[in-house]
């Protein structure tokens, strides 16, 4: 591995790979040569500064790292995340051939169907009316109470769909701020309303924390007995959810080999089922499913998730590039970025290797991003001009879902468009000097001002073309998303699946509490944390 990872960077150093431009203007088949397709989703990575040379030795680097062996143990059922003995298996929650997938000895493909079963029988009962609130009146309004794994993909996903949404309006609660609950309640009435409380462990302070406020806003409004009615759960630890007293025809289980991050496929995608219907949530696993089918058989330049992945890493450990941009040209995926954020950081920002050893060379990269066009208005800025460089990740819809506003769409494609093609070519000194000239400057100013005005280019970029963002396209994308994470993390040589990262925070948060309220003193606490306790209460008064 690290000896292919020395010969990639010799290749870069060698064959001026990076100069971008140049390839293009000396290769007219360059987009055929570096662009894949599974249907109408097009991945064109022609604008990274990659090779025939370097894409060989990619593919010997995911070959040498086992990829296809570990995706193929992934897919079993192995228990691949180890330090938390488990396996990973949300491919199983979206497998629509329904071929068996046996953990521990038992096929788990039962139990899979029969959630989404009960979860369908749920959607439809709330979005028909014939499951009302206590008093009998229709739901108008469904709240999801959970945050990390639980918040992310529904909020992200209900949004994305929009133009399939004609169930009850939704509300995502996740902060333990009370701000967030807050605002949210006002909005409401308790007896259209149903909170799902959501939650893998059931155990997370700000979930339950925000559930017990949602309990007191109902049970105060309508009654204690009325609580029922307007509760449902999800999680895996089904003993919990009993003591919260959430009736068992109310509760979806899900199971320890779904990451908190990859289960919007289970019963946590329940609101956005409730949303968009069972059917519509169905085409979203048919479209994750069929990506898991791509990326289990497709050859190295025609996979999607491994030309990714390969891509990613490369930038990543060949070209050291820090931090990776993810902007969609699709207002309703303003919340791809966040959740591919902890898709993507949660499983791969670990310091050491399975072996217990730290990384050599980089792990994960910083994920962040916002929709264009607002992005371009904000921080492309130093996206062209500023000393880092940013593998920036495009995505657009060749067809919106507002006929009438298809001028728009047009103005977005073209704008889409034409940052990739900015940041590739950028302008040079002449260009720049030239354009001034021409704009009627003397010579002496155009000498001085063109310096700010030059672009570098060679700056990489992805884009991602698919026909409309309907629930199979969701569907795909987002599972799309997770292989390259996977494909990223074998070949860091790290367990992507664990999260122990968030875990220290949490205990010093459980320690911390009493000394805010002043229960206990900050012996023990550090000189800074002492005296921000102390600023606090007495701002606090
Ligand atoms: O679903 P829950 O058990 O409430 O967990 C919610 C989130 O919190 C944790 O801290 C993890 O870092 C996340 O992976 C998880 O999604």
């Amino acid at each position: 591995m690290h000896a292919i990872v020395e010969q990639l960077k010799s290749t870069v150093a060698a064959t001026a790979a990076t100069d971008i431009r140049a390839a293009f203007a000396s290769d007219p088949k360059r987009f055929e040569r570096f662009s894949a397709r599974m249907d109408d989703l097009l991945m064109d990575y022609s604008k990274c500064a990659v090779n025939d040379e370097i894409m060989v030795q990619l593919e010997k680097l995911c070959a040498e790292g086992g990829v296809a062996a570990k995706r193929e143990a992934m897919f079993a059922g192995e228990a691949i995340n180890f330090t938390e003995g488990r396996a990973v298996l949300h491919t199983a929650l979206r497998n629509r051939a329904n071929t068996p997938v046996v953990v521990d000895g038992k096929n788990v493909m039962p139990d899979v169907n029969a959630v989404l079963h009960a979860m369908s029988g749920f959607a439809e009962g709330v979005r028909q009316g014939t499951i009302t609130g206590s008093t009998g009146k229709q739901i108008t309004d469904v709240v999801n109470i959970g945050i990390g794994g639980s918040d992310l993909g529904p909020a992200m996903a209900t949004l994305a769909l929009a133009p399939f949404h004609d169930g009850p309006r939704l509300h995502f609660v996740s902060n333990v701020d009370g701000a967030h609950i807050a605002d949210t309640l006002k909005l409401l009435q308790p007896e259209t309303t149903l909170f799902i409380v959501a939650s893998k462990t059931f155990t997370t302070i700000e979930t339950m924390t925000n559930a017990a406020t949602a309990r007191t806003f109902i049970a105060d409004a309508l009654g204690e007995k009325a609580v029922g009615d307007h509760f449902a759960a999800v999680s895996t630890a089904l003993d919990k959810v009993g003591a919260f007293g959430i009736g068992s025809e109310r509760v979806f289980g899900f199971w320890d080999w779904v990451g908190g991050r990859y289960s919007i496929w289970s019963a946590i995608g329940l609101p956005l089922m409730i949303a968009v219907g069972a059917d519509n949530f169905t085409e979203f696993l048919s479209g994750a499913h069929a990506i898991d089918n791509h990326f289990r058989t497709a050859p190295f330049r025609e996979n999607l998730p491994m030309l990714l992945g390969a891509i990613g890493y490369f930038h990543r450990n060949v070209l050291d590039y820090p931090t990776r941009a993810i902007l969609p040209y699709d207002q309703r995926l303003s919340r791809f970025p966040a959740y591919l954020q902890q898709l993507d950081m949660e499983s791969n920002g670990k310091g050491v290797t399975l072996d217990g050893t730290p990384v050599k060379g980089n792990s994960g990269p910083v994920v962040w991003g916002e929709p264009g066009t607002n992005g371009q208005h904000a921080f492309y800025q130093l996206i062209h001009q500023g000393t880092s460089v940013i593998p920036a990740e495009f995505m657009i819809a060749a067809k919106g879902f507002e006929p009438e506003l298809r001028h728009q769409h047009e103005l977005l494609i073209a704008n889409c468009l034409a940052q990739s093609a900015a940041l590739m070519k950028g302008r040079t000194l002449e260009e720049a000097k030239g354009q001034l000239l021409k704009s009627g400057m003397d010579a002496a100013k155009a000498d001085h001002i063109a310096p700010h005005r030059v672009f570098t280019g060679n700056r990489p970029s992805i884009t991602f073309v698919y026909e409309q963002l309907t629930p199979f396209a969701l569907g795909r994308l987002i599972a799309l998303y997770e292989h390259r994470v996977f494909v990223e993390g074998v070949l860091f040589g790290i367990n992507s699946f664990d999260q122990w990262g968030v875990e220290l925070g949490k205990e010093l948060a459980t320690g911390l509490l009493p000394v805010v309220q002043g229960k206990a003193g900050t012996d023990g606490q550090d000189a800074s944390t002492t005296g921000l306790v102390g600023a606090l209460s007495h701002l606090a008064g």
